[in-house]
């Protein structure tokens, strides 16, 4: 008799780095559990999502856990994150090559060295994007068997993670609870998508000249960032005191925040915060550095304007970043316009704070911190 188990193709083990054993200076972020809440009361929900808020106003980042993902299955996923990257030639990776810049969209791989960081010094990451729609692309003969569970990784991360988190932020805004899923449609136009990430490690004079920088503080363009944590630490958030906090690892938690979009659309409520990535503590540093992430986009055409109905805003008020409701981009403008600029247009050095750099993308001050 045929077996009815279907089994999953066979790739490489993907080994990651040990954690680290130096004493950090970690952000203490809050934890958010999502494993009961399909069954939770209104009731509940309310004293979480006004958890996340205050979260969300003091640290910025939150880690979300219970979303659902075995070890085994967490650990299958960064496998098969490994693929873009160890299992397709350079020769076919140029056939896969986004074009950011004349496309607004990151979709495919960003290459080594695409980035300007600092003193001449270029990035050593790659990417490789795919949209949650993943058939919307081609993709390299290696990574095409495992597209089947890469669109189930996208479905997870939409419904057990991403629709809690959006439900929790309308409710924290005393909106209804679909105020924000409906602008988020699984079948909607939009950018949103799964990257996968590789950090190389990097020669001694690259490293003095960037002063150990590897990716620059700077806000994600989206609504909402989901990224599984991993083992090696070089994540950093700006805290409201003007230092950097180091993200800790948590085996299979998730680190998430708010970009630009939720910024906008919650007028201030829950802001984009700054984060960099810089060169891992020493124990850390031969190995590479693996990320998998979920980027959450509004749908396309949504406004970016802040949502007025939302007593909360109507009684504290709105921290604007528009002149004018009508001035808001869409999601679709925004996107394309910060994605096309990043990492390849010449900055100014902001005249009021010392490290920043400054860009004007639709009529937004857009900074970047060294
Ligand atoms: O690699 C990380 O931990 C963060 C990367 C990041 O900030 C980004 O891709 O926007
Ligand atoms: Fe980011």
């Amino acid at each position: 008799m045929p077996s009815l188990i279907t089994t999953s193709p066979q790739i490489p083990h993907y080994e990651p780095a040990p954690v680290t054993a130096e004493a950090l200076d970690y952000a203490d972020l809050a934890i958010i559990d999502v494993g009961g809440f399909k069954d939770s009361t209104l009731e509940e929900r309310v004293e979480l999502a006004s958890h996340l808020r205050k979260a969300m106003s003091t640290q910025g980042f939150f880690y979300v856990v219970g979303h659902g993902y075995s070890k085994e299955q967490m650990e299958r996923m960064f496998d098969i994150a490994d693929v873009p990257f160890s299992q397709v030639s350079d020769e076919e990776k140029q056939k896969y090559v986004a074009s950011p810049k004349q496309t607004g969209s990151y979709q495919g791989y960003k290459l080594r060295e695409y980035w300007h960081i600092d003193g001449g010094v270029r990035d050593q990451v790659e990417n490789y994007n795919i949209n949650h729609h993943v058939t919307r692309r081609g993709h390299p003969e290696a990574v095409r068997p495992v597209l089947p569970e890469i669109s189930q990784f996208a479905r997870h991360s939409h419904l057990n993670v991403l629709d809690p988190i959006l439900r929790l932020m309308a409710l924290g805004l005393e909106l209804p609870e679909d105020t924000l899923l409906n602008v988020h449609g699984w079948d909607k136009e939009s950018e949103t998508y799964v990257r996968f990430m590789k950090y190389y490690p990097r020669n001694t004079e690259d490293e003095e000249k960037s002063k150990g920088v590897w990716l620059k503080g700077h806000t994600d363009f989206g609504t909402v960032t989901i990224l599984y944590s991993q083992p090696v630490a070089a994540l950093q958030i700006l805290t409201h005191d003007g230092s950097w906090k180091w993200i800790k690892h948590i085996d299979n938690a998730i680190v998430v925040n708010a970009g630009d979009a939720m910024e906008f659309l919650s007028g201030g409520i829950y802001p984009a915060t700054v984060h960099r990535v810089i060169q891992p503590p020493s124990d850390q540093r031969q190995y590479t550095r693996l990320g998998l992430f979920y980027f959450a986009i509004a749908d396309e055409e949504v406004k970016l304007a802040p949502l007025n109905a939302s007593p909360l805003l109507q009684r504290e008020g709105i921290k604007r970043r528009f002149e004018k409701d009508e001035e808001a981009p869409s999601m679709g403008e925004w996107r394309k316009a910060r994605t096309s600029a990043y990492g390849q247009t010449a900055l100014t050095k902001s005249n009021k704070q010392e490290g920043i750099e400054e860009e004007m993308i639709n009529g937004v001050v857009v900074k970047h911190y060294n």
